[in-house]
């Protein structure tokens, strides 16, 4: 196996047994022989070797959501202890092994987000003890053989696969003449049969009575026959190629993040393609985001991308398995991925109130009355304070450091009381290179926001960062969007417009007459503190670190909640 993270670095070819190695475990006793495989997630490359099938203890192989190909090897079958299978979301090929009717104890197969082909074995309906089964988007054909354990599965399990039929996905199996015919699976699936040697005789029977149904149906109508085959043969090709350009795409992939969602891959899949225009809440510079519902009432916020011609996605999943393992009270936290074939769809949790910006401009409204919710002094306070925290986060705790590039009032997003989370975390640099990313961001309107030495370079630091949240800061202050009409007609910026007025030590008019309960001591302190954010150089602005601090020392005690914000993430 190819091992880019170095996730097997325990893995000592002259170790006297494997049981410590990373993602192993034994059977207790002396033997020792390999009772579990557990390596999901780990960016693993290469085939899986054929020599698994020495491995007769093993119960559990997961090695879903790597970027291993090939086969998967006839010789798994030879583990008869095997009770949960996950190759999802790799890139396997070929077909299922036919043998595969001998893991006598499987419990869940799972082979979804590959890119399997042929006829599902109808060795599969052998597996008496199978529980879960997803054969989902890969490139399966032919009819689902109704068999066995096999005919208990319904739609969830074979979703994805085009070209599939059978009465569990409820598409019936036609021939070009539009009957219901039963499709010869493509392994002879003899081990399934002994049991059921009456009913084979009796299948026998059928087939010669439709056979011979079939002789008198060609007598009677030989000539029309022959006209209406081709005809339909011909309608059905075409059909076939247009399928073919509907579903180019190679393999669907789902990964989650900060631990499982309550919900299967299929739930969230079934719900992400039924999503519409009635569901969307709003569009951004790389995508609209749609509200999904549950069937539980769970809420998410998915932003949907579509494909252009970025990155590639497998450079794009890595970065992103990067940044869902960032965790923060106040960032929007991103609970799961599906790439599907027209679109890459970001699953993140649902941040009820929606943005500051909707916020400071009268587009939220209490439950109950319908009135309008503006943020008073203390839930301000509250924002910049959680803003803060989030940022100095991203800077100061991840390692490397995260450059947020495009912090704006849309990007705060509010929970209940107010409580801020910073989201799109990473996009910017995910999407669009460094060249495009500043010229992204301007069309994307975040130009009030950007720190002039990112709009001359396009090359974003933590320092045009702290730029962006001093105007933040401002727009809080204000309750003005950074380009509002009043100053721009005037030349200026909202830093410049608010620099004016305080030199004309017009301080009262700086001030959103609409906010109430604002104090003079931290107005004084937000106010000199924006300033130092948006210093014009760099280097004089302060770290997020230090803005924290200070926010802590001086406002933290007028905030609503300053005991359950005095500890760190
Ligand atoms: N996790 C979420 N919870 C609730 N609403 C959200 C969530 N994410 C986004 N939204 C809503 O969707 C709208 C569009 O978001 P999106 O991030 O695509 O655009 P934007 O922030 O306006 O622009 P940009 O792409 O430049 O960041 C937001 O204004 C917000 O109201």
């Amino acid at each position: 196996l190819d091992d880019p993270k170095n996730a097997l670095s325990s893995w000592q070819e002259f170790d006297e047994t494997p049981c410590r190695w990373t993602g192993i475990a034994c059977h207790p006793g002396d033997d020792q022989r390999v009772r579990l495989i557990n390596l999901p997630y780990m960016q693993l490359e290469g085939i899986l070797s054929p020599s698994i099938g020495k491995l007769s203890g093993l119960q559990r192989l997961a090695l879903h959501e790597n970027s291993l190909h090939g086969t998967i090897p006839n010789e798994l079958a030879n583990c008869s202890d095997l009770r949960a299978l996950y190759l999802r979301g790799n890139f396997f090929q070929g077909g299922i092994p036919s043998n595969i009717g001998n893991l006598s104890s499987l419990n869940i197969l799972d082979l979804s987000g590959n890119s399997l082909k042929g006829a599902i074995p109808s060795s599969i309906g052998r597996l008496s003890q199978l529980q879960i089964l997803n054969l989902t988007t890969n490139f399966f054909s032919g009819e689902i053989p109704d068999i066995g354990v096999l005919s208990t599965f319904s739609k969830y399990s074979f979703e994805g696969n085009s070209d599939l039929c059978g009465r569990q996905i409820e598409k019936p199996c036609r021939t070009s003449l539009g009957f219901p015919v039963v499709l010869p699976h493509a392994e002879s699936d003899q081990a399934a049969v002994p049991a059921k040697r009456s009913s084979r005789y009796m299948k026998v029977l059928l087939i010669y009575a439709i056979a011979l149904m079939g002789v008198a149906l060609v007598m009677v109508l030989s000539f029309l026959w022959t006209r209406l085959i081709t005809k339909k043969e011909r309608a059905a090709k075409r059909y076939t190629e247009v399928k073919k350009q509907v579903h180019p795409i190679a393999s669907a992939k789902f990964i989650t993040f900060r631990g499982n969602l309550r919900y299967t891959s299929f739930q969230i899949i079934e719900k992400l393609e039924s999503l519409n225009e009635e569901n969307i809440l709003g569009s951004g510079g790389y995508g609209t985001v749609y509200l999904m519902e549950m069937n539980d009432g769970g809420l998410f916020a998915v932003k949907r991308i579509d494909r252009g011609c970025e990155v590639s996605d497998q450079v794009f999943e890595r970065e992103l398995e990067i940044l869902g393992r960032i965790k923060h009270i106040n960032l929007v936290n991103m609970r799961a991925y599906c790439r599907l074939a027209s679109s890459r769809f970001l699953i993140y949790e649902y941040v009820v109130l929606g943005s500051l910006d909707d916020a400071l401009n009268g587009a939220i409204q209490a439950k109950n009355t319908q009135e309008i919710v503006l943020p008073n002094w203390s839930d301000r306070l509250r924002i910049a304070l959680g803003t803060a925290r989030g940022l100095a986060y991203l800077h100061h705790e991840c390692s490397p450091e995260i450059v947020h590039r495009n912090i704006k009032s849309r990007n705060i997003l509010l929970a209940e009381c107010m409580d801020p989370h910073i989201s799109d975390l990473g996009l910017a640099k995910l999407l669009v290179d460094e060249e495009e990313a500043h010229v992204t961001t301007v069309v994307a309107g975040t130009f009030g926001y950007l720190a002039p030495e990112f709009l001359q370079s396009g090359r974003a630091t933590v320092k045009s960062d702290v730029y962006s949240f001093g105007v933040l800061l401002l727009e809080l202050v204000t309750g003005k969007r950074p380009t509002d009409p009043s100053f721009v007609k005037r030349g200026l910026n909202v830093v410049g417009w608010v620099n004016a007025l305080l030199r004309e030590n017009k301080l009262n008019d700086v001030v959103d007459k609409r906010c109430k309960g604002v104090d003079a001591g931290t107005l004084k302190v937000i106010l000199e503190l924006a300033a130092r954010c948006t210093d014009g150089n760099a280097d004089d602005r302060p770290s997020m670190n230090e803005v924290l601090q200070l926010l802590k020392q001086e406002v933290m005690p007028l905030t609503m909640d300053f005991y359950e914000y005095d500890s760190d993430s």
